[in-house]
């Protein structure tokens, strides 16, 4: 993959080599004047003078100067070799172990720099290599202190735990393992320990692991690297650090962070008993950042951007789009309809489609991956087949999340729902889309995000969704290259009418309709209640922003009543507004939330459409009169969710029409809705969840007729699909219709 990169490199990254490097006068730093290339030393000399240059180096080192003289700009690996500014063993590593042999812009503007020892703060891209950055200048100092590190050999004296002489901060534990694992393909070859420490794995066992081999750089978060060091009985200490990097440094240094890293850097030793290189590396540096970054380096620093202001800090070669729905209803069929598009480009000759979905709360995140992985197999397979899903956010097991993200890593194709904790560094291959749903919290979440496509040198694309209504998407990508797109049909869909509509559009409705069904009332629940907040606490039009929020949960998940509000919440709720209309009665016990689907008076009811719920579906096709939901104009299907062969009017129908299968009966004589019959005949449609499989259930008892994903799964929320004939019976608070 290195040398493919490093090929598209060649086209991509070095034609713009050294082009933006600016070295940035901020109060108290020194502008540096980039020198002029040394001379080129033969190869017969080189080593001595590398062995001359160590030497030196290590007595610098030990008089408190910089190690190595700033020789320049440089822009090939090989370089550094040349001009004795690095060891052959990390020339090596980079050239013939990782197949890398020019360097990125910012690499070309830091890594001399930082050889020489300079403090620094630096501002690049993402995408570009900043992670190099900083692991080519710590293996040189390691090296330089102790040469015998620098082969890979079973004589060496293993190290000990307080031989680490880096740490290096990440803010999230899947960028500290990411990071880790680069660091250790660079040291293949050496005999320099990298150790990981991150919250949620196994203390005792990463302490045991760093008492066998010993460490030499420490990659870390900050809450287990504050437990670590504070843990007396830990054995971790840092007394010998010679170089300190805050990777993502912005974040580390923001409200959240700042405190932990502060009291990480009082268990550091003091510069004066033993001096410290201090490197920030980040793609978004905001000025505040960089007066607190003060503290932490020292006066004489640098700070180093090689994104000029007035140049936007996203890749050109990322096409960004924004697309303005019409109500958040329209969010998850607008995601369908472009994952789909994508998948669809593949086929005809693309690259395998692999996306990240960012959401701005774990809320949101679990409910889209809910709806997505409910989604009506078509084949026995997602219909986003060959794309395989994930979900990754903090309310995983770190076991869930590695997985997720390793799982993710390796796929040609896959969806990723994800919060935040993959904004930032994370370096996935190939994603090619990155579509964001909703606004992002600030325009730095937004570029961080956009960055985990188009990386070293490739191509992605970048998307926004979000409802038309959103104010501050404006002010958010305020100066960025962002472009209106119109080209999705169901992102401008009023779905509170009904509607006759184009085949796909009708699909997409009714698939995210009967996928947003089965997903239990306890996801709709907490995104409910917290996009209802952030309705109360934004909006300047609280009446509008609180009806765009009840009108998701009737006409995007189908509820008859929305979920019930918390007390605070309806505190915030503005007078004049019936609690009735925005706050369902308490929350459900599980019998009603399995129960969730039926229809209080036995008669459907909207899902999608119906503006009072009383009509007989959304999208129907006006002529036909029939009863199921969104339905294309060439009177294709006429159920909300038959079987398209089938001639049944109601419900899921197995393919295959088995009796045993489906989400009907064939046989049925209920030709009514999808979710529990208009009539109290309890043979048809979705329902008879308690006694599955005697007429028709969904999915089908049997997995191998084609259950996606499997019933365990979908029934994971409590068995929500239950008709109205279910257990509970009668009426229902949290109700919708069948008819689609
Ligand atoms: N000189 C290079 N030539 C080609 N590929 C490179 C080079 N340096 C690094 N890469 C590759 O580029 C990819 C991105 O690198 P990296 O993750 O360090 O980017 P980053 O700048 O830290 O991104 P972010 O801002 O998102 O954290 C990695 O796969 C890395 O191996």
């Amino acid at each position: 993959m290195h040398r493919a990169l490093s090929r598209c490199q060649s086209a991509g990254i070095t034609s713009a080599l050294l082009r933006n490097v600016r070295v940035a006068r901020i109060a108290g730093l020194q502008r540096v004047a980039a020198a002029p290339s040394t001379a080129f030393i033969p190869s017969a000399s080189r080593f001595l003078h590398i062995q001359q240059s160590l030497r030196q180096t290590a007595e610098a080192t030990r008089s408190h100067e910089p190690s190595v003289d700033y020789h320049g700009p440089i822009s090939r690996f090989e370089e550094l070799g040349e001009r004795g500014m690095a060891h052959p063993a990390i020339v090596q590593a980079l050239t013939k172990q990782m197949g890398l042999e020019n360097m990125t812009d910012v690499q070309a503007a830091t890594v001399g720099k930082a050889l020489s020892g300079i403090d620094m703060a630096a501002q690049a891209r993402t995408g570009t290599g900043k992670t190099l950055a900083f692991l080519v200048p710590i293996l040189h100092r390691i090296i330089e202190e102790n040469p015998a590190l620098a082969a890979r050999s079973s004589h060496s004296p293993l190290a000990s735990m307080d031989d680490s002489r880096a740490l290096v901060i990440s803010p999230t534990r899947e960028l500290a393992e990411q990071i880790a694992a680069e660091a250790r393909r660079l040291t293949a070859n050496t005999n320099v320990i990298v150790q990981v420490a991150v919250g949620g794995s196994n203390k005792r066992a990463a302490l045991q692991e760093m008492r066998r081999r010993g460490c030499h750089i420490l990659v870390a978060t900050p809450g287990r690297l504050t437990d670590l060091l504070s843990d007396e009985y830990s054995g971790v200490k840092l007394s010998k650090l010679n170089t300190l990097v805050l990777d993502e440094a912005d974040r580390l240094l923001d409200d959240g962070f700042w405190p932990e890293i502060m009291r990480i850097e009082r268990f550091l030793p003091q510069r004066k008993e033993r001096p410290r290189q201090t490197l920030l590396f980040s793609a978004t540096m905001p000025r505040e950042v960089l007066q607190l970054s003060r503290q932490l380096l020292q006066p004489k620093h640098e700070f180093i951007q090689t994104v000029n202001e007035d140049e936007a800090p996203t890749h050109e070669r990322v096409p960004q789009k924004l697309v303005r729905v019409d109500g958040y209803q329209n969010l998850m069929p607008a995601l369908y309809e472009l994952l789909l598009q994508g998948n669809e480009a593949a086929k005809n000759g693309g690259r395998p489609l692999k996306a990240i979905v960012f959401f701005n709360t774990t809320a949101e995140v679990e409910l889209g991956f809910s709806i997505f992985r409910n989604l009506r197999p078509k084949d026995g397979r997602s219909p986003l087949a060959p794309a395989r899903l994930f979900e990754i956010h903090s309310k995983l097991s770190q076991f869930q999340r590695t997985a997720a993200s390793e799982g993710f890593r390796k796929v040609e194709s896959g969806i990723m729902f994800s919060s935040d904790v993959s904004a930032r560094g994370m370096d996935f291959p190939n994603v090619t889309h990155v579509i964001q749903v909703r606004c992002p919290r600030s325009t730095d979440t937004y570029i961080h995000r956009v960055g985990r496509t188009g990386r070293a040198g490739r191509e992605g694309e970048s998307w926004v969704i979000t409802p038309k209504t959103d104010t501050a998407i404006r002010g958010t990508l305020k100066g960025l290259p962002v472009k209106a797109d119109n080209s999705l049909g169901t992102a401008t869909l009023d779905m509170k009418q009904p509607a006759e509509l184009p085949k796909l559009q009708a699909m997409i409705l009714n698939e995210i309709g009967e996928a947003s069904r089965f997903v239990g009332m306890t996801q709709k629940s907490s995104v409910y209640t917290v996009l209802m907040n952030i309705s109360l606490d934004n909006s300047r039009d609280m009446e509008a922003g609180v009806q765009e929020i009840v009108d998701l949960s009737k006409y995007g998940w189908g509820l008859r009543y929305p979920p019930a509000l918390s007390r605070f919440v309806l505190g915030k709720l503005p007078r004049g507004i019936d609690v009735s209309t925005v706050s369902g009665p308490a929350t459900p016990r599980e019998s009603d939330d399995r129960s969730s689907f039926q229809d209080r008076r036995g008669g459907s009811r909207g899902g999608f459409g119906g503006r009072d719920g009383g009509s007989r579906g959304g999208f129907q096709d006006r002529n036909s009169g029939s009863r199921g939901g969104f339905r294309d104009r060439d009177g294709g299907s006429r159920g909300g969710f038959q079987d398209r062969g089938s001639g049944s009017r109601g419900g899921f129908r197995d393919r295959d029409g088995g009796s045993r299968g489906g989400f009907q009966d064939r046989g049925s004589r209920d030709f009514g809705s999808a979710y529990g019959s208009r009539s109290n005949d309890a043979s048809g449609g979705f329902s008879r969840g308690g006694d599955a499989g005697e007429r028709g259930s969904f999915p089908p008892r049997n997995n191998d007729r084609g259950a996606y994903p499997p019933r365990s799964d979908r029934r994971s929320d409590g068995g929500q699909g239950r008709g109205r004939d279910g257990s509970s019976g009668g009426s229902r608070r949290y109700e919708s219709g069948g008819l689609f």
